[in-house]
């Protein structure tokens, strides 16, 4: 009992052309919601629970699969990737969501307005592949809200900048051209500066759309996330627990893209490792003292470079170093001991 057919569901060409001989009679489906074992997909005859044939983390919500009705038999490639980081000292990256169009970062036209924050998210958007647009909130609060907008568009040329209020079910409806029939969009953005108000606005919100506690094998409650969740305007809006706590890694193209200006620059100094600090023949430096760079951008320029090659470096150059620590302490101890004891 559905009247949603693929193409509201965002099914395109460069999916339709991953299918191959005897793949025709699958139903591509959309996945929802990952769990542990079972992927809840949305399709044109409807929901189904899907039996994976990966494990768990090889699936990100909004993914394409290929379904005999049953199980998921095959995934297809996403035309974006929004990743992170996993936690601890891995460098293995975690699938967030797939196949958003747009992330929207929502900020706030007052304490939470940060043009470097705003750099780094729109470093993150270009590395996943998806399009950025740039939601001013409480544009209601300030008098100057057009000042944040302007402010914001100038940070790149791929950059839509809106300033709304979100309470505001009208100006809120504004983001309707981003989410309607077979369009992706998510929010993301720090606490407080209005993804909520937003998502109630775009669509048919309501608690039991937010988490929905189910009881897992060992009859625990677990809190489970409807993620892909539709809009009033017929598309789309992710919006799932791990976006809230994304980091900028691996984020080198996306970078490059949002600083393109500093990048040529850069790339014309006469060492290719140069640290643009005493280095003869640096570029950057020569640019600076001509005013073509403004200091403050190419500080947070290095400042993510260096948080980026931080967050980028392998697992074994992370388990060389700690290992390199381990043997500085336990060497250390070895001599403390010899000392207290000259006599041994
Ligand atoms: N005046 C005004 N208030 C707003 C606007 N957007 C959000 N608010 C208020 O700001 C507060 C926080 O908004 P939320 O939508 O809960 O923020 P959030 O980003 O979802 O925050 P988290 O759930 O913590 O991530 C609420 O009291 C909203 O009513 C706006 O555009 N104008
Ligand atoms: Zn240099």
């Amino acid at each position: 009992m559905t009247d949603t057919t693929l193409a509201d569901l965002g099914w395109s060409a460069p999916f339709a052309r991953q299918l191959t001989a005897g793949e025709e009679t699958l139903h591509p489906m959309r996945v929802a919601e990952v769990h542990r074992d079972r992927l809840r997909a949305l399709g044109a005859a409807g929901d189904a629970m899907l039996i994976p044939s990966e494990r768990a983390g090889a699936y990100a919500v909004g993914d394409w699969v290929l379904s005999d009705g049953t199980s998921a038999l095959r995934r297809l490639e996403p035309q974006s990737d929004l990743t992170r980081k996993a936690a601890g000292h891995t460098v293995e990256r975690q699938r967030i969501a797939a196949n958003i169009d747009t992330i929207a970062v929502v900020t706030s036209c007052n304490a939470d307005f940060n043009l470097a924050r705003l750099e780094r998210y729109l470093a993150l958007i270009a590395s996943a592949g998806c399009l950025p647009l740039i939601v001013l909130t409480k544009a209601d609060l300030v008098a100057d809200a057009d000042d944040y907008r302007r402010q914001a568009e100038k940070l790149s040329p791929l950059v839509t900048a809106l300033a709304l209020n979100a309470k505001d079910m009208e100006d809120a409806g504004r983001l309707t051209a981003w989410c309607g029939p077979g369009r992706t969009l998510a929010l993301i953005g720090s606490s407080g500066v209005g993804k909520t108000t937003l998502r109630n606005a775009l669509t048919e919100f309501t608690a039991a759309t937010a988490g929905i506690r189910e009881d897992d094998a060992k009859g625990r409650h677990t809190t489970t996330f409807r993620s892909l969740v539709r809009t009033r305007a017929g598309g789309w809006l992710i919006d799932t627990p791990g976006m809230r706590e994304l980091q900028l890694a691996d984020a080198q193209e996306g970078i490059g893209e949002v600083f393109d200006d500093i990048t040529e620059i850069a790339a014309q100094c006469r060492f290719n490792d140069c640290a643009h600090e005493t280095e003869p023949g640096c570029a950057i430096r020569a640019a600076l003292d001509q005013g073509r760079i403004d200091p403050d951008r190419l500080r947070r320029w290095q400042k993510l470079m260096l948080e980026d090659r931080y967050n980028s470096e392998t697992l074994s150059q992370t388990r060389s170093r700690q290992k390199a620590f381990g043997k500085m302490v336990k060497g250390g101890q070895a001599r403390g001991r010899h000392k207290r004891n000259p006599g041994r």
